[in-house]
């Protein structure tokens, strides 16, 4: 019987613990951009003129939409202004370095040419073309690695697959039919259709022995070694760990990890979902999860146009203009061995801690505590002007320049020797 599986089971990475040889590239990219798009987008949070809140991509589960009912709506969606080039660029201005887009989201439409089911864009609506094509071209023209979310247990649409409890029974589903018939061959065309995969990223693992998802994974592995799975793959045999929802861990995780938030408050768009997070938030974010040690993926959702939300768009292009001049305390840096502040976070490079100060001291003295390594000089990152500093036993006080805190991390490196 599928002995039900702790959560950190569930989502832990490499039971083997030997890190995938070619980990190194995900470990210091740090910042990713997730891409929910799918049917629900034409949706946009509406069915019947009722308004559904939270997860924009779930409310075919939320609204128990039929699957007679739900299939109709591929006959309407047609996002003329969906441009590859236009996401990828803005990805490439936000100083993304990988993207993961949803190939297949729970709803079992899928959003690329696939030849195993007609469920597809290209078969079931009157946009007729590939968009996962151009996407996958376009990324890898700008060096940005891409990847794809695959659904691989939960499939709305089909009546094997995984939690469709309103139009079928789940007690009398067959899984191993749905993987056989449907997950296996897409994702194979999936890994075998868009050129070298960065990333295939899992969802929800389910209807499958540790056994049965052993042999599921070293299927797949075959086609792309050098893919990193994501840990959702299950049974430990993911690549790097992923945390749940919007969830950081409150202390530095050795290892590869990722942490994953969505933009406003749901994954896939929603028309009236406007909480987006600030350029300051996303900074800060990005930061508080290196500080710890791993990366952030943020996620934007695309409308039924094929557009990106004008404040995603807006907000990602601020947050590349800060990783353009702070770049370096982010990007292949480490977790930061000055532990979380009041004043901010710290990531790390040999023989350098990276200050991010967030929120300055009024009188401008910052406060390192307990650091005993040899601290040679301070210096603000962007102008490289030289601070003073005096340490006091293991503790080393700074003296801040003047500058606006409370908007965008305000980053500040100290050199060090011996630690
Ligand atoms: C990224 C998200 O992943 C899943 O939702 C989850 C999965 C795991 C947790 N979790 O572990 O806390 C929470 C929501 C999906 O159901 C959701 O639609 C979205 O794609």
């Amino acid at each position: 019987s599928l002995k039900a599986q702790t959560m950190d089971e569930m989502w832990d990475t490499r039971s083997s613990g030997k890190e995938h040889p070619n980990i190194q590239w995900f470990k210091d990219a740090k910042f990713g951009l997730f891409i929910h798009w799918g049917l629900y987008a034409k949706l946009a949070g509406e069915w019947k003129g009722k308004r559904y809140y939270g997860s924009g991509e779930w409310i075919m589960n939320q609204a128990r939409i039929p699957v007679a009912e739900y299939k109709a709506v591929a006959q309407t969606f047609n996002p003329v202004k969906f441009n590859a080039d236009e996401w990828a660029q803005l990805a490439s201005d936000a100083g993304i370095k990988y993207m993961v887009i949803t190939a297949k989201h729970h709803e079992g439409f899928a959003m690329y040419n696939s030849k195993v089911s007609d469920f597809n864009i290209v078969a079931a609506t009157p946009y007729k073309k590939d968009p996962m094509k151009a996407l996958a071209a376009a990324t890898t023209k700008r060096g940005i690695q891409f990847g794809f979310y695959y659904s691989q247990f939960q499939d709305w649409y089909e009546p094997n697959g995984g939690r469709n409890t309103w139009d079928f029974e789940e007690g009398k589903k067959d899984y191993e039919k749905y993987y056989k018939e449907k997950a296996v061959p897409q994702l194979k065309e999936l890994m075998t259709n868009y050129g070298p995969l960065g990333i295939v990223w899992f969802d929800t693992p389910g209807g499958m022995t540790k056994e049965q998802t052993q042999a599921f994974v070293d299927d797949l592995r075959k086609l792309q070694p050098k893919s990193l799975f994501s840990s959702r793959v299950g049974q430990g045999l993911g690549d790097y760990k992923d945390f749940g929802d919007s969830e950081v861990p409150s202390t530095p995780i050795k290892g590869a990890w990722e942490s994953i938030y969505t933009h406003n408050d749901s994954w896939g768009y929603i028309k009236h979902d406007m909480n987006f997070k600030t350029p300051a938030e996303i900074i800060r974010l990005l930061a508080n999860v290196a500080s710890k040690g791993g990366n952030l993926m943020l996620n934007v959702g695309p409308d039924g146009e094929g557009r990106i939300p004008e404040y995603s768009a807006k907000f990602l292009r601020e947050t590349g203009k800060w990783l353009d001049k702070n770049g370096e305390s982010i990007y292949g840096s480490t977790y930061g061995l000055v532990p979380a502040q009041p004043w901010g976070v710290s990531t790390s490079k040999p023989g350098k801690q990276y200050l991010h100060v967030v929120n300055r001291p009024e009188n401008g003295r910052l406060l390192v505590p307990g650091f005993n390594g040899t601290v040679s000089k301070v210096y603000s990152l962007i102008g490289k002007e030289a601070l003073e500093f005096k340490t006091e036993g293991n503790d080393v006080w700074i003296t801040l320049p003047e500058f606006e805190s409370g908007s965008a991390n305000t980053v500040f490196v100290m050199e060090y020797s011996g630690k």
